[in-house]
């Protein structure tokens, strides 16, 4: 009761001189007879309580929300959130002359933080959907790893206004092995003892990854991802495409459950040629829910500006523009209306856990074009990209002619018309045309293109000048008397527009891809002139024939990886690698093929770096076939990375070379369809 709540002094105090009726019950009437000095303490405490009160339940709410985005798995620790303004210190203002490399999604600096240590700060190219899950991938395994033999990031900073992403690792002094071996840069790696010490290394590190619980599989192994430190010790980095083995699992049964995706409906709203598509249902997540306190909103992820330049192969199936007709062009920005997405594969996958959504990427190997098609949105992209940047690198065959606003223009309507017109009989037709191409055709693509244009360019000119040759499908590769001819001239090209780095077997990834490096119209080095494609898992050459197949990857997929690598360590030279020297050098040019002939002739040894100091010629033959036993076409015959280290210690017995050490592109799709001209159900095995 109201009236309970005033002394009785007081109400009396209040009472009208002579008025008999007695108080009324009501507590407003009773609240209009108080004096105003005598409501205000009442009053005040009411305030000040509910005052509190609020600030209480806005507090708490600001606290769980703070501490919803800082919970990490209780196995892990968070990566520490450095403030922006301290990195731009530590690199003194991402100074070029602190500049230790460029990767495919941004620069690399060395910096010095406050207490002195020494870091290497990545400037993630912000726009990059690819870009953005490399930097959670790395920041997510930043804090699942702890092995000597893997750098992972111990922090970063995120600025949503800037959109600036930094990653910050510990600095290995001696750069990464693909510099140190192949530039030469460490004469240390010279020395036997130090060369096998660093595949031992790299052993171990894949070693550490695969048993973890669940298995982590890099996915990207190469020269360029292993870092050395002060004493050599090569350590395993670049986790951004790294990926939990249990993660793409399930993603595999929730796919198969799905059936073959599907693209039910992509809805384009062309703005002039500024084409605006708007995203609708296509759900992810950011990495908050990582609890790693980087706000990141999905439209930052899905408002995207995209070019359709990349052939890259996808899953096997490469849709290079020449193959699909599909015009290079300037980038467009575009919001995607999308219901169903390969890469967050289905309404299912984009409503599970924000977690798992880049994993996505291992789903593309099986999906139908417009899923590439949808991989390449979600990909190649090049927000900052200026569009001529992009003329210039990604039509190479047209890079010196002069490209007008109104011919950029037609090429990106020409690009939306035909995307948006793909339909499933268009789609089905470009599949079958897939079918047919030859094996060695994927091979011309991925490493040989501009040699093979060249080469086409020379025949032309040859015809029309009245000499007539033979027109194989084979005669990409040099064949004796005139490769030696075609290939100086391309080298000459080459040196001119100084992109010598095409022919290393490796792809820029990302903003500058296989294309761009084949244009050499890149301004931009890359550390190692190296780089791997961003559609798909690791780098061509060192990538396992089962993914390009659609196959399952696993852990294997790294051990045939690791075998490539560790060839190069041995040879000290690049997986493909051509010099203008007699005719033998083709026979070597594929580090590969000349191993599995040299195991032939029984002459492993002769593949082993001339150069090497203290060489242990046994060792040296034993680390050569452990690397062929790596590369073995089937997975299951390769051995685990756990019996490679043990082969390369001496504890493990080392078994007997096998016959068949091909390094042939994977052919799957083309013996379907050859199994199926013939009736045969037989579609598995490869050619
Ligand atoms: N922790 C580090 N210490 C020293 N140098 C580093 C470190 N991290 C990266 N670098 C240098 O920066 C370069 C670029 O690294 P980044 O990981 O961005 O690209 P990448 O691995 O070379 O290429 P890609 O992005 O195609 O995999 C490396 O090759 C290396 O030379």
């Amino acid at each position: 009761m109201p009236s309970r709540s005033i002394p009785s002094s007081e109400q009396t105090l209040h009472l009208p001189a002579g008025n008999e009726t007695p108080p009324s019950p009501s507590p407003l009437a009773h609240h209009h007879r108080l004096s105003s000095r005598q409501l205000l303490p009442p009053l005040a405490t009411a305030t000040t309580t509910t005052v509190a009160f609020s600030f209480l339940l806005i507090f708490a709410a600001c606290f769980r929300k703070l501490t919803q985005k800082r919970t990490v798995p209780s196995d892990s620790k968070p990566p520490h959130r450095f403030p922006h303004s301290a990195l731009r210190r530590a690199t003194n203002n991402f100074s070029p002359a602190l500049r230790l490399g460029q990767g495919g999604f941004g620069s690399v600096f060395r910096g010095t933080l406050p207490d002195g240590q020494l870091v290497a700060v990545k400037l993630m190219d912000s726009g990059s959907l690819q870009g953005e899950r490399e930097f959670q991938n790395e920041l997510f395994f930043a804090s699942k790893l702890e092995s000597p033999y893997a750098v992972t990031a111990m922090g970063f900073s995120a600025d949503r206004k800037r959109r600036a992403m930094l990653l910050v690792y510990e600095l290995m002094p001696n750069g990464n092995l693909q510099d140190a071996l192949l530039h030469r840069k460490c004469p240390e790696l010279f020395e036997w003892k130090q060369r096998f010490s660093v595949a031992v290394d790299v052993a171990r590190g894949l070693e550490y990854l695969h048993s973890l619980d669940p298995p982590v599989i890099h996915g990207d192994v190469k020269p360029s991802n292993v870092l050395l430190d002060q004493f050599f010790s090569a350590r395993i980095a670049d986790f951004g495409l790294a990926w939990s083995k249990k993660a793409a699992e399930e993603e595999g049964n929730q796919e198969k459950r799905n059936g073959e995706l599907e693209m039910k409906k992509v809805e384009l709203e062309a703005e002039d040629c500024g084409s605006v598509m708007e995203a609708e249902s296509v759900t992810t997540a950011g990495f908050e829910e990582f609890g790693l306190g980087v706000d990141q909103s999905p439209e930052s992820v899905f408002r995207v500006p995209v070019s359709l330049t990349s052939p890259e192969t996808t899953g096997g199936v490469s849709l290079s523009p020449e193959t699909v007709g599909v015009p290079v062009s300037p980038p467009t920005e575009v919001i995607v209306n999308i219901d169903k997405v390969s890469v967050a594969s289905g309404k299912e996958a984009a409503s599970k856990s924000g977690k798992d959504w880049w994993w996505k990427q291992a789903a593309g190997a099986a999906a139908p074009v417009k899923d590439y098609v949808m991989e390449w949105i979600g990909t190649e992209i090049k927000r900052e990209t200026p569009s001529s940047e992009w003329i210039s690198s990604s039509t190479p065959s047209t890079s010196n002619q002069p490209i007008t606003k109104t011919s950029k223009k037609k090429k990106e309507r020409k690009r939306l018309d035909w995307w948006v017109s793909l339909d499933e009989e268009k789609e089905k037709k470009i599949l079958k045309k897939e079918r047919k191409r030859a094996p060695r055709e994927w091979w011309k693509e991925e490493y040989c293109e501009e040699l093979e244009k060249k080469k086409r360019k020379q025949k032309k000119k040859e015809r029309e000048m009245g000499i007539v040759k033979g027109n194989s499908a084979e005669d990409w590769w040099p064949a004796a008397g005139d490769g030696e001819e075609s290939y100086t001239g391309g080298k000459k090209k080459r040196k001119k527009n100084s992109s010598h780095d095409w022919f290393s077997g490796e792809l820029f990834r990302g903003r500058f891809n296989s294309h761009d490096s084949l244009s050499g119209d890149i301004a931009i080095p890359k550390s190692g002139g190296v780089s791997s494609t961003p559609s798909m898992r690791g780098t061509v050459c060192y990538v396992a024939p089962e993914y390009g197949g659609g196959g399952d990857l696993s852990e294997k997929s790294d051990v045939y990886s690791f075998g490539v690598l560790l060839l190069v360590v041995m040879a000290g030279r690049r997986p493909l690698q051509v010099t203008n020297s007699p005719m033998s050098e083709f026979q070597r040019a594929n580090l590969i093929h000349w191993a599995r002939n040299l195991a032939r002739a029984g002459k492993l040894i002769d593949l082993v770096d001339g150069s090497i100091r203290g060489l242990d010629r046994e060792q040296a033959t034993l680390c050569v076939t452990v690397a062929l036993l790596c590369l073995q076409k089937s997975p299951a015959a390769r051995p685990s990375m756990k019996e490679v280290v043990g082969m390369l210690s001496g504890g493990v017995e080392v078994p007997a070379l096998p016959i068949e050490f091909s390094p042939s592109p994977p052919s799957r799709v083309r013996f379907k369809s050859k199994q199926r001209k013939k009736g045969s159900l037989n579609t598995d095995k490869p050619l």
